[in-house]
């Protein structure tokens, strides 16, 4: 099965320029999208509840802040960009009364609408642009005449065009430099959630981790052992990046290649192989969303221990004093928010 990948010439970039985008959320994604889409030529009008911590940011960069139910209102496109836990209440409140026919709604991710919590009505188009990459990049990307990939999908084709006008908000975001990937609602949600979980942040944070901690256990410098588990890990990302694994492999030496190939499938065997099928499984099936949602709304117990456990590990104290001695690091990410 091939994909269809779509570029700037595909997309006509005045569908969107002729529509008022409503950008509701104001973090990672959400800045990113508004900042790009206004660079692009696109009226865009921040939606935020009152008190919001995100408001003043948005201000700052000469945008109007609304209530997400007055950003509603007035807009003819609704981006979705709170946080996945806060969309369905959020819609209830403040979107759903303010959708008419004619208007599109879109999200960045489609966990609310694969898990059935939110169901729009049949006028409206459903669609999602999802960049393949943090917000802060997205809009960095942008900035510097680059883009990231993005997915794109349709839910609902209320209007007959709703595909174009997301190709159309790809292009204004500068996804159609990079490549539109043509999905569903359905493979985005189940794939993002999938890469998280077990390869991008789950498995690659675990990965490092461990590997520091069997270094430190065993008396080597935890100085040493941050900079072979985790600071070298980007340059070797990198090169499979450039020129995928094999690439990696041309450059590094023979004597690393030969226990890549010999050591690499001891650490990731078959039993984990198993373990990251039955966390597709418990996407699949909803389990995880629903673990998720009552997670959230019991105020997030394990969530803030996890998190707490995980800033105490020792590898970011040592992580925080070398990076402060690496100036060429030192780009923080806000600086773009
Ligand atoms: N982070 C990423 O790079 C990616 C995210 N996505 C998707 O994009 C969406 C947004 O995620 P992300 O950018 O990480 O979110 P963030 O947590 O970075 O930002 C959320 C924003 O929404 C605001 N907000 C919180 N509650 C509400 C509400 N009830 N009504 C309106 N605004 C609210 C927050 O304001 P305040 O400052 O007051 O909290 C903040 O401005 C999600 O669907 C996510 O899955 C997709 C691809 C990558
Ligand atoms: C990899 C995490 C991500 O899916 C992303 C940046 O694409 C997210 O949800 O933040
Ligand atoms: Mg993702
Ligand atoms: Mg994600």
């Amino acid at each position: 099965m091939s994909v269809e990948v779509y570029y700037d010439d595909d997309a006509d970039l005045g569908l969107i320029q002729g529509r008022k985008v409503a950008v509701i959320g104001y973090g990672s994604q959400g800045h990113a999208h508004a900042l790009s889409l206004r660079d692009s030529g696109v009226d865009v009008v921040i939606g935020l509840p009152v008190g919001s911590k995100s408001r003043p940011k948005a201000e700052e960069q000469g945008l109007r802040v609304l209530t997400p139910a007055e950003a509603a209102a007035e807009a003819d496109v609704i981006m979705i960009l709170a946080p996945d836990t806060a969309q369905r209440g959020l819609y209830a409140e403040a979107i759903a009364p303010n959708l008419a026919p004619g208007k599109a709604l879109f999200f960045g991710h489609g966990f609310n609408i694969r898990y059935g919590l939110i169901k729009p009505p049949a006028d409206v188009d459903v669609a999602m642009v999802a960049p393949k990459g943090p917000g802060h990049l997205v809009r960095r990307q942008y900035v510097d005449g680059k883009g990231v990939p993005c997915l794109v999908a349709v839910e609902q084709d209320a209007s007959g065009n709703a595909f174009g006008l997301a190709l159309a908000y790809a292009k204004a975001i500068g996804g159609t430099r990079a490549g539109a990937i043509k999905t569903t609602f359905t493979e985005e949600t189940e794939t993002d959630l999938f890469g998280e979980q077990a390869v991008l942040c789950g498995g690659a944070a675990a990965l490092v981790q461990t590997g520091f901690e069997v270094l430190t256990e065993a008396g080597y410098a935890p100085e040493v052992a941050y900079f072979e588990c985790l600071h070298e890990l980007k340059l070797i990302v990198d090169l499979m990046y450039e020129g995928g694994i094999a690439r990696m492999r041309y450059s590094i030496s023979d004597t690393a290649e030969y226990g890549d190939l010999s050591r690499g499938p001891r650490v990731i065997d078959s039993r984990v192989k198993e373990e990251m099928r039955k966390i597709l499984g418990e996407i699949q099936s909803g389990e995880f969303a629903r673990e998720w949602v009552a997670e959230d709304e019991a105020g997030r117990p394990n969530f803030a221990k996890w998190r707490a456990e995980g800033a105490a590990h020792p590898i970011e104290a040592t992580g925080q004093k070398l990076r402060g001695m690496m100036s060429w690091v030192d780009r923080p990410i806000t600086e773009t928010a």
